[in-house]
């Protein structure tokens, strides 16, 4: 609690942070008399503090403070006294992307950076106790595993399993350090396949431990890993996560990915680094702590995904211990920006793109254009200011950002990577001919918005591949806004929707006349639309924001 005590003419105020940063302060005289304190008790420092503490409580029951239950993951593993991997690493990447983590520990490994020195299994009876205690009291979201040295320990987790009813079940079949130590042998196969796998919401081995679970067939290729990932899926968890990191390095970083239905293939390029112990923890723990803030699979594996390769990107120039394995870097330089809302493809439904020319003409600051735009109800805005110097453009991102911040509302830059870095804005949105995507992601982090423009199938599988968050298609219609632009129209854009993978916002000549044709295109990754004239080239900001809306509003609900 954040107590502030001042004293003013005798009078003792406590004041402290309720709903919407609203500060709130009580007065000793006001409300004292209710107090149960005899009336003798000397009124010292302490008894005013307490006095206080009782106010402070009193007055949050009053204002109805909500308690928020906070994503909650359990890790299921053992210790790692170097804290590269293993339940060090689970606790702070839960902690780096605000997850809470609770821990029963399986076993205590003595371990740094040169390999594995010593393990000590933790009785099955202990490892009960430990998940009785969280799982009866705690009500974790998501249970995830890592190391499970023996088939008893095994058996004991999936009792406690079938007891206490979760959100998801997150299996990194661990069996092996990246040292080269066993961790789990082949005993706790058989517990793994007939009991453990059936019960997981994904499982993720890399392919050492997806050719053990499959009876020690080779795997070398990433046709290899499809079929590994069908056969471990037949095994029975609902997903199957093939990590590909040890296959030649003269191949990209390939993971695969199938979901009984589809396999998806995640690249990234190696990063150069001699800091990867605890990459296969964290990778898991992360889809956990992403699932247990409620995100789809798909989506919580490609967070975790980015989320490592940053990791691994800034554990570049860490030196901890004189072995040839140091541990990523989950928290250090991180910290700064992973505790900002998610992105929701719903924020694309009314898309409010700033224009330098419009609002001068108009006899706008960007600032209040931004402003009203919000005021009449666009969920997301891009600046997209392309005759400002950079030192101007900078100045109004951080002005408008604050704004934004206030709504809740994304604020995207156009183009200008660096004026997002610098400014801190929640993303950027880049065309085909500026910076690739995938550059735009290693430079922004996992957590930023990346948009790109697409106007064919084969830019929206790209941008997807990128690790791009949307695609804005388009000219949907004809535009003055933009120079020499090639218009889709409708079916074009109904083209790209059905062949993305991302959601779409549609952009170009989209109006209140137009916006319910494109609205009812009826593609469920069609998920708003992106304006420029139709706001900005317009005498009120405010009221043709609101119309829009109104326009979009209606036509979802004839879509519907
Ligand atoms: C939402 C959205 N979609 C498309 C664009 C166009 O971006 P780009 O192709 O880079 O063209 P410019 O905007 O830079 O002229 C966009 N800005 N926003
Ligand atoms: C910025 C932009 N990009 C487009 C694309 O097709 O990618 S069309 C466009 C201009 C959109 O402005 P208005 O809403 O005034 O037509
Ligand atoms: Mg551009």
């Amino acid at each position: 609690m954040n107590y502030l005590l001042a004293k003013e003419k005798r009078k003792c105020y406590a004041t402290y942070p309720v709903k919407n940063h609203k500060r709130y302060a009580v007065s000793r005289e006001s409300h004292v008399d209710s107090l149960p304190f005899p009336k003798q008790f000397p009124p010292s420092l302490t008894w005013r503090i307490s006095a206080l503490r009782f106010l402070h409580l009193k007055a949050m029951q009053d204002d109805n403070v909500s308690k928020v239950r906070v994503p909650h993951v359990l890790t299921v593993a053992g210790s790692d006294s170097g804290a590269g991997a293993g339940i060090q690493a689970d606790l702070k990447a839960c902690a780096a992307r605000g997850v809470y983590c609770s821990t029963v520990i399986t076993a205590v490994t003595a371990q740094n950076t040169v390999g594995v020195q010593g393990v000590n299994i933790v009785p099955e009876d202990f490892v009960a106790e430990q998940l009785r205690s969280i799982l009866s009291d705690m009500s974790p979201n998501v249970v995830k595993t890592g190391m499970l040295p023996s088939a008893g320990i095994v058996k004991t987790l999936c009792q406690s399993l079938k007891e206490f009813p979760l959100q998801a079940l997150v299996v990194d079949p661990v069996m092996v350090s990246t040292s080269g130590h066993t961790l789990a042998g082949p005993s706790i196969l058989d517990s793994f396949r007939e009991e453990l796998l059936p019960m997981a919401d994904i499982v993720t081995p890399n392919l050492k431990e997806a050719s053990a679970l499959l009876g020690g067939v080779p795997l070398e290729t990433i046709a290899d890993m499809h079929s590994a990932a069908k056969a471990i899926h037949d095994i029975g968890p609902r997903n199957v996560l093939v990590k590909g990191g040890d296959l030649p390095a003269s191949l990209d970083a390939v993971d695969v990915f199938y979901d009984g239905n589809d396999f998806y293939e995640f690249r990234s390029s190696r990063i150069m680094t001699p800091n990867t112990h605890g990459t296969g923890c964290t990778l898991a723990s992360t889809v956990a702590a992403e699932l247990a803030k409620g995100s789809q699979m798909l989506s919580a594996v490609k967070v975790a995904k980015r989320y490592v390769e940053a990791a691994l990107s800034y554990s570049k120039n860490i030196v901890i211990g004189g072995g040839c394995q140091g541990p990523i870097d989950h928290l250090l330089k991180l910290k700064s920006n992973v505790q900002r809302r998610p992105f929701d493809p719903c924020d694309l439904f009314l898309y409010a793109v700033t224009d330098s020319r419009m609002n001068k003409k108009w006899g706008r600051s960007v600032v209040d254009a931004v402003k009203a735009a919000i005021e009449g109800g666009a969920s997301i805005i891009q600046l997209r200011e392309k005759e400002v110097e950079t030192s101007d453009f900078l100045e109004a991102a951080k002005a408008c950002l604050k704004i934004c911040r206030v709504h809740g509302i994304p604020l995207l830059i156009n183009d200008r990577i660096d004026v997002a870095l610098a400014s801190d804005a929640d993303g950027v949105h880049i065309g085909q001919s500026d910076m690739p995507a995938h550059v735009a992601r290693a430079l922004l982090g996992p957590d930023k918005i990346i948009g790109v423009s697409c106007k064919t199938p084969e830019q929206a599988q790209q941008a997807w591949i990128d690790g791009a968050d949307y695609i804005g298609s388009g000219g949907v219609y004809p535009t003055n806004t933009k120079e020499n632009n090639k218009t889709i129209g409708l079916d074009g854009l109904k083209t790209v929707c059905l062949s993305s993978k991302l959601p779409v916002v549609a952009i170009g000549g989209i109006g209140m006349s137009n916006a319910q044709a494109v609205m009812e295109l009826g593609v469920p990754n069609l998920k708003g639309v992106a304006v420029v004239s139709a706001l900005f080239d317009r005498e009120c900001v405010l009221t043709e924001t609101r119309k829009l809306l109104e326009v979009l509003k209606e036509s979802t609900k004839v879509a519907n």
